[in-house]
Order: structure tokens, then sequence, then C-alpha cells
């Protein structure tokens, strides 16, 4: 069964679940209606649906797309499932909204690569722009691609190695996560080696475990065992100059490892807001708060007006 969306329903959706931010907005009647909304500049919608929206934030399109297809899953409580590229019809399971209601501009399906061979990361990402409309594709779609070698010193500079090289081999806009583990009472290791901690082809668990050693005969309380995950994002794309963002998430070393969520070192990765280790976490969860989610977070604001360059 599908049903249609007009655009009084639109209107109610946005005077829906919005929050925080204060719009001035003026109906077809001239009244004055105060809305707590986004900070977003609504330049599509006044004419659509009889509006005049004065926003004292300014936003760009694709986050006014962001958040018109949060605020449809807030409202319906179910994802989009796919976008017509077409007409933007939007499928919400059995909700179907037709662009010629709203004249959008066309948004169509979008396919990012991550220059990644890391599915932990990967699952990460994937959770965080399908909501965006995007579909994430990593190195271990594209076996052909060769490995980069991580001869930074730096988390940046890894990055920008790995999205500039994968970007200039496949012409693709690329993102790139260079991340580790920095242990304070280890002067920052394993910091850029925390995937080789415990040598070149080490699995997690030996990178946990050898954590677990450095730190049994020097750091026995829980103040000693302070850290912080960083991650460091890089969007290449020909013609452009890379774009950098960052992102760090608090904590300490727990002394046994604790949860069966994440990956690498998250089992032994204590949350200093919570005390719950980032595999004790759920995927969501973890998305919320970890040094990626707040990358990404950065990231999104910065990418609107990267994309226009
Ligand atoms: O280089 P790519 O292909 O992205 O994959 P990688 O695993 O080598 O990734 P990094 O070079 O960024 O090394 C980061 C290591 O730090 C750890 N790490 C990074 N993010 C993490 C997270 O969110 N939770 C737990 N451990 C993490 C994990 O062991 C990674 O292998
Ligand atoms: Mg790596």
């Amino acid at each position: 069964m599908t049903t249609k969306l007009y655009k009084h329903d639109i209107l109610d959706i946005f005077a829906y679940t919005l929050s925080t931010r204060q719009l001035r907005i003026e109906n077809i009647f001239g009244e004055q209606l105060e809305l707590p909304i986004y900070s977003v500049f609504f330049k599509y919608f006044p004419s659509e649906l009889g509006l005049k929206i004065v926003a004292v934030d300014e936003a760009s399109p694709s986050e006014i797309m962001t958040l018109f297809f949060q605020v449809l899953r807030d409202v319906t409580a179910k994802n989009y499932v796919e976008i017509i590229t077409d007409t933007l019809v939007v499928k919400l399971d059995d909700v179907e909204v037709h662009s010629e209601t709203l004249s959008l501009p066309v948004i169509s399906d979008k396919t990012l690569l991550i220059a990644t061979r890391n599915e932990g990361k990967t699952r990460e990402f994937k959770a965080m722009f399908s909501q965006l409309g995007y579909t994430v594709k990593n190195l271990n779609d594209f076996p052909e691609l060769p490995e980069v070698a991580e001869t930074g010193m730096t988390f940046e500079a890894n990055a920008r190695l790995k999205a500039k090289t994968i970007s200039e081999l496949t012409g693709e806009m690329v993102l790139a996560d260079d991340s580790g583990l920095m242990v304070d009472i280890l002067g920052g290791l394993p910091g850029v080696w925390s995937a080789r901690f415990a040598g070149d082809h080490a699995t997690d668990d030996e990178n946990n475990a050898k954590l677990l050693h450095e730190l049994a005969s020097t750091a026995v309380s829980p103040d000693k065992r302070k850290a912080k995950f960083h991650t460091t994002l890089v969007v290449a794309a020909p013609e452009k100059e890379p774009l950098v963002v960052e992102g760090e998430w608090f904590g300490e070393i727990g002394t046994i490892p604790k949860g069966d969520d994440g990956f690498g070192y998250d089992p032994l990765f204590i949350d200093e807001e919570t005390g719950r280790t980032a595999a004790q976490m759920s995927l969501s969860q973890k998305n919320k708060v970890s040094h990626r989610a707040r990358a990404l977070q950065n990231l999104l604001k910065k990418w609107p007006e990267w994309l226009k360059q």
C-alpha cells in the first residue's frame, strides 16, 4: 500500500521533531511562527510550501537533504529504502514522496570509496553514510588496488597518503581514515603504529595482549591508564585540495577485555563518560561518541563547502 505525502504533510513534518534552533517562519497569511528547528537555510522550500522562511543560520543543500530525510525518518519511524534519481521518489517502505510536491533538488545515489581494508571501520562508516544516501565501498571490493604503505609519522600524513593514492588511481572521490590509540603513560604509543603494535601482521588480540603487557608493569591505578582514540579523515578528489578533519575520544585502558562488539582495541578502551568499553557499546551507540563519529561530524560541517571548490 502506498501513501502519498503532500505539501501540508511535509509542512507538518517540518513542524514536527525539529529541535534546538529558532527560525522566524511566516505562513502564507503573514503570521509569524516561532518554531524550534534545525539551523538550516530553507532556500528550497518557500515557494513550494507557501512559506516565507527567514533562517538565522545558513546551511548547505546537502545538510537540507540530510535534515529532510532525518525528519522523514523521525516521522515515519522508518528508514527510506531507496532513492530513485530521476524525480527523487523516496520510498519509505509504504510511503512515497514525489518530488513534484516539493521540487527539491534531485539527489542521486552516491557511492563513496573508503581507502581502507579494515572491515571494522567500514562497518561504522556504512552505518554513518547510509543515512546520507551514500553506498560505501572499501578496498576489499577492489582487490586490484594496491596496499598503500603508511610511511607517514602522523595520522594526517598517513590518511593523506591513503586518500590521495587511491583517488589518483581511481579518479574518484575517496575518504581515508588513519586512526589509533594513544596511551598517556606510553608517551602516546601505539599511535600511528596501532595496527602493528605487536608486529607487522599482528591481530587485534595480539595488539591487545601487548598493550596489557606494556601497562601491567607501569600502570596499575586507573589514573595511570588514561588514553584516547584519534582519527584523522582525509577526503581526496581529482583537481581538489584534500579536506582534512579529525576527532578524538577520551577514556582509559581496562585491565581485562570486555564486550564483543567493535574491533581493534575496543575491548580494552573504557569510555570516560559511561565507564563501558567500546566493545560493550552497540554500533549506533559507539557511532554517537567515537573519535570516528566526531571526525565525521567535523567533516559534514566542511564537506558541502569543499564540494563546491
Ligand atoms: O589503514 P586501514 O586500511 O584503514 O586499516 P588499519 O586497520 O591499518 O587502520 P589504521 O592504519 O588506521 O590503524 C588503526 C588501528 O588502530 C585501531 N583502531 C582504530 N580505530 C579503532 C576503533 O574505533 N576501535 C578500536 N581500535 C581502533 C585498530 O587496531 C586499527 O588497526
Ligand atoms: Mg593502516
